[in-house]
């Protein structure tokens, strides 16, 4: 197989058409080449049937020219053959022959499938105009052929994907007969295609919006959109499967049209069952609270916004009862917070079937719950009174958890419309105020909220207000109160105590100041101060004086919690080079029980430091001498109340006895406070207590006045 010009030829090259030329003589392949040399196409040539058969059938020709007479297999057979193969058999063949222009050779070529003859001497015009057609007609069948086979992929790439895909797809016609089905459908609606096919769509869908009504297919939204040539969208729409069983989908309705009618519909939906019940469990979260099962803050806010409403329109009113459980943390840390947990839902039961229908009951969080009480026009005080008092009895009677059995106890706060307060937030705090008061009127009780509860509460905001002032313009002052040695009667060192003047003549005790900075989470800012100003007044003693002494601090019980005080107190006297036995500190029993964990290591810390840590108010809180013995501490501080009762209830005496003795064999020092007397310093020296203080040796004073009363001391004035 040769071309012309040599060039062996595979495969036409170039994307032209392929033309085979079959003649037995190579100088007849010349002059049909000389003619066609300006068609565009690529040339090949046989010089038999049998070479121009095995040619088609590795090649695709465009056209074929065959010579009718040719020694061994003649056109007419080669014909016959290419026709007899189906890749070859629509191949336009063109007889070219020198034979008699007859009729009868004619036909023949005709018959055994030539599209045309032509005769030698070759009409060169004609054969030219004739190829031109045929690679015209070839081009258009091979681009139809390569777009139907692009038709065939992507149907086939289609059938897949809708049978592969979750969604289920549905086709109907124009009546809503059910027409096609993928996998995914029959497997939602639970019928093989089979038995869908037919079948009415109202049979699977619900046409309406309401589960029970039942709307032809023509009458459907369904059909009016997609009638109309529009798509429909469904969030939220109701299949039946075979068993009639509802189910949720969401669901997109597409129109087919032929031309401009339209002929069926094409539904994909989604089994949305998993999804809503998601979105309902979330719902659920959203509205209640998860321990318990009553409303949460924020579904209970709202049903109190609308309380107002209704109330402010029907000229009504209601009651609120705000319930703190007491003690409820003691129960938490001493039996852990599955019990805890245990008792809020225990506690739930019981307020729950106290409360009538239309009583709005939720959990403020942790252990608190309010009430609202709604559903009568008139004595709600009466009523809420009532309600408070049952609860609190229903919560008094022991509680039996994890073989655990005990007590709590409630505190209830009542608040009511329009009395307390006609707004969403006065009357939530009213309640509030009004459960602190129950709290503090020895728990277990119920208060109203009155005007003075509004009062207090207004003082408390006041104070709050003047002490941040306080802080942001340095407005305390630190007063000094010397400690007598009563073996050596030597002043070797004072406490601290902080003063504030808020305006000049008022004074306000550190008893009232520092619970409320604790409450407002603002006594850091103020300890640290105390403990730098120490530093300083301790400096100027040594430096200016030459005055060594130590200084107590008093902690406060969120100090204590510091993990880095002990550090932070180390720098600073590093920093005004300070011994580090220049400065102690006082805690309490109750702080030290607060959180005896972070008090312990706090303690330790100090006691590495070489820092020394005495017990203030010794034996009003704990008195437990049992825990003294673990702990890294250096002194015990007598509450003054004992030394005030000494002479007057004998058992103080004894207590104060006891105190000294046994500090002593667990080698403590005893400092006894507030000492007012010749009479209580005599009994103190003659008991051996190591240090006294109290208004006796001085009144605490300030720094200038106590350097004063050093120097005096030092110099034997006093
Ligand atoms: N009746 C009587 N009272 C005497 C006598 N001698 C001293 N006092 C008073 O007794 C209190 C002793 O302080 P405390 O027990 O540590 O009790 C202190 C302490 O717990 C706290 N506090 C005072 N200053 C500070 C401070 O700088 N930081 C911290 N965190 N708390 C402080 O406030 C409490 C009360 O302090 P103050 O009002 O200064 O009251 C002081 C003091 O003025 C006396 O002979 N008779």
């Amino acid at each position: 197989m040769q071309q012309e010009n040599g060039v062996e030829l595979v495969r036409s090259d170039g994307g032209l058409p392929n033309i085979l030329i079959v003649d037995d003589r190579p100088e007849n392949h010349r002059v049909i080449k000389r003619i066609l040399h300006e068609v565009k196409a690529t040339f090949h040539y046989a010089h038999s049937g049998k070479e121009g058969l095995s040619m088609a059938l590795r090649e695709k020709y465009a056209v074929i020219l065959l010579d009718v007479m040719m020694p061994d297999m003649d056109g007419f057979e080669t014909a016959s053959l290419l026709r007899c193969n189906e890749s070859t058999r629509h191949v336009p063949l063109i007889f070219i022959t020198a034979a008699d222009p007859s009729k009868e050779l004619e036909f023949k070529g005709y018959e055994v499938g030539a599209v045309d003859y032509l005769f030698k001497p070759i009409n060169a015009h004609s054969l030219r105009s004739k190829i031109q057609v045929f690679l015209e007609l070839e081009d258009q069948r091979s681009r139809l052929q390569r777009t139907l086979g692009d038709v065939q992929r992507l149907e086939s790439k289609n059938r897949l994907l809708l049978e592969s895909i979750g969604e289920g797809i549905l086709g109907v016609d124009a009546q809503g007969r059910i027409t096609y089905t993928n996998p995914a459908c029959e497997k939602l609606l639970g019928l093989p295609e089979a038995q869908l096919s037919g079948r009415g769509i109202q049979e699977f869908v619900n046409l309406s919006h309401h589960q029970e009504e039942h709307i032809a297919w023509q009458d459907s939204q369904v059909f009016k959109r997609c009638n109309a040539g529009l798509t429909f969208h469904e969030e939220f729409g109701l299949f039946y499967n075979k068993e009639k069983q509802v189910f949720p989908v969401k669901y997109l309705a597409n129109p087919i049209h032929d031309g401009n009618r339209m002929v069926g519909v094409v539904i994909a939906f989604q089994d949305i069952t998993q999804r809503r019940k998601i979105e309902e469990q979330l719902s659920r979260l959203a509205q209640f609270d998860t321990l318990t099962g009553l409303l949460n803050r924020g579904t209970f806010e709202k049903h109190l916004h609308r309380a107002i409403e209704r109330a402010d329109s029907n000229r009504r009113g209601f009651s609120l009862l705000h319930l703190d459980i007491d003690h409820f943390r003691q129960v938490n840390d001493q039996f852990g917070h599955d019990v805890g947990d245990l008792l809020l839902q225990e506690v739930s039961h019981r307020v729950c079937r106290l409360i009538r229908d239309g009583d709005l009951i939720g959990r403020l969080g942790g252990d608190e719950f309010i009430i609202l009480l709604e559903s009568f026009t008139e004595h709600h005080n009466r009523n809420a009174a009532q309600l408070a008092e049952r609860i609190i009895d229903v919560l008094s009677e022991a509680f039996k958890i994890h073989g655990h059995e005990f007590f709590i106890g409630a505190s209830i706060g009542i608040a009511t419309f329009p009395e307390s307060g006609e707004l969403f937030e006065p009357l939530l705090q009213a309640a509030e105020l009004a459960m602190f008061k129950a709290k503090s009127s020895g728990r277990q009780n119920f208060q109203f909220f009155t005007e003075e509860l509004q009062q207090q509460a207004l003082a408390a905001m006041e104070l709050e207000r003047n002490l941040r002032r306080a802080l942001a313009q340095q407005e305390f002052e630190l007063y000094y109160q010397p400690k007598l040695e009563l073996g050596s009667g030597r002043i070797l060192g004072c406490e601290a105590l902080v003063r504030w003047k808020p305006d000049g003549n008022m004074t306000i005790g550190p008893d009232t100041f520092i619970p409320k900075l604790e409450e407002m989470g603002r006594i850091g800012q103020l300890g640290d101060w105390i403990i730098d100003q120490v530093c300083r007044q301790l400096k100027h003693w040594r430096d200016e004086h030459g005055l060594s002494l130590c200084v107590a601090v008093n902690l406060s019980v969120k100090q204590l919690q510091q993990e880095a005080l002990p550090e932070q107190v180390g720098l600073l006297l590093d920093q005004y080079e300070l011994p580090r036995d220049c400065i102690e500190f006082e805690i309490t029993e109750s702080m030290m029980m607060h959180d005896p964990e972070s008090a312990v290591a706090t303690l330790s810390a100090f006691q590495f430091l070489g820092i020394a840590v005495s017990v203030d108010d010794f034996g009003t809180g704990y008195s437990s001498f049992g825990y003294l013995q673990h702990l890294p501490l250096d002194a015990l501080k007598i509450d003054r109340l004992f030394i005030q009762r000494l002479f007057q209830e004998e058992k103080s005496a004894e207590i104060v006895r006891a105190i000294i003795s046994l500090a002593h064999n667990l080698n403590l020092k005893v400092i006894a406070e507030g000492v007012e007397t010749q009479q209580q310093l005599a009994f103190l020296q003659d008991e051996g207590c190591d240090f006294a203080q109290g208004y006796l040796i001085s009144r605490p004073v300030p720094a200038e006045e106590m350097t004063q009363l050093l120097l005096g001391h030092r110099d034997g004035k006093q």
